[in-house]
């Protein structure tokens, strides 16, 4: 399983302009190194211009699904194409989007934690449920968006699901990269999956973002890190027989017993 993160830096506000580097970003990658998924980061439309988000998503005639249907079909290419923002009945949601090779739409999903640290609830409304696993290629896979990666039951959920990749796509500050790559590789660790993480670079608004994005293996050894300040693309190949083999060596989901666990 090949997969191509794109850490990307984010032009702020302006979705055309990010649309064709990304097409260019596709173009070139699909050319060059035959990838099964391609992972952008979060918000990779527009950045956090949260005041103006509605505005620019309003005022904005590219369909974006469409856009990345297009890519998908072209290369036939698997797309975990970020998240971006949209607008549906009045409320606008942080959105993560799956298309397979074949064009289809095949998940959706809205974050669910809202980041107080942002007022992102000022701007966006929370997803009112938590993700699921989708299939590419025949593998159940999850996705999270940013600081979804601070809630293990999420991770944990997607897991016992059948998860054996998560991904994770994010606009990560550096002021807290130490939780970043500490919190990726406990999340794979603890549910020995695969976590795929492709943050962004650059800087907005004085907030600097940390890159460093990653694959960690299920043991949580990083395959590929991605440098802290700079565009760039990982190429990682991903052994999916891992998955199996680290479990049956610490077989963490046969040693659980959910029936003493009292949370909500
Ligand atoms: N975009 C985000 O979700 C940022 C999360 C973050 O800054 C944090 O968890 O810390």
């Amino acid at each position: 399983m090949k997969v191509v993160m794109y850490q990307m830096d984010i032009i702020p506000g302006k979705p055309e302009e990010n649309c064709k580097k990304v097409e260019n970003w596709a173009e070139e990658v699909c050319n060059s190194v035959n990838p099964d998924i391609l992972v952008l980061p979060e918000m990779w439309t527009t950045a956090y211009t949260l005041t103006e988000l509605e505005t620019i998503i309003q005022e904005l005639d590219t369909d974006i699904v469409l856009f990345l249907q297009g890519i998908a079909k072209k290369h036939m290419v698997n797309l975990v194409a970020g998240s971006i923002a949209v607008k549906e009945n009045g409320k606008v949601y942080n959105r993560a989007l799956v298309i397979d090779r074949h064009g289809e739409l095949i998940y959706q999903y809205d974050k669910i934690h809202l980041v107080p640290m942002l007022k992102e609830h000022l701007y966006l409304d929370g997803g009112k449920e938590a993700g699921t696993v989708f299939e590419l290629d025949g593998y159940k896979m999850g996705l999270m968006i940013c600081y979804d990666l601070r809630f293990p039951e999420l991770a944990r959920s997607l897991a016992l699901q059948g998860a054996e990749i998560i991904f994770v796509v994010a606009e990560w500050p550096s002021a807290r990269e130490l939780h970043w790559n500490i919190l990726q590789k406990a999340r794979a660790i603890e549910n020995q999956v695969f976590v795929a993480s492709c943050n962004r670079v650059g800087i907005y608004d004085g907030v600097e973002f940390a890159g460093q994005s990653q694959v960690i293996t299920p043991w949580g050894e990083s395959l590929s890190v991605g440098s802290s300040s700079t565009e760039e693309t990982l190429t990682t190949s991903l052994d999916m027989s891992t998955v199996k083999k680290i479990r049956s060596e610490v077989p963490v989901f046969n040693s659980r017993v959910p029936s003493l666990y009292k949370h909500q």
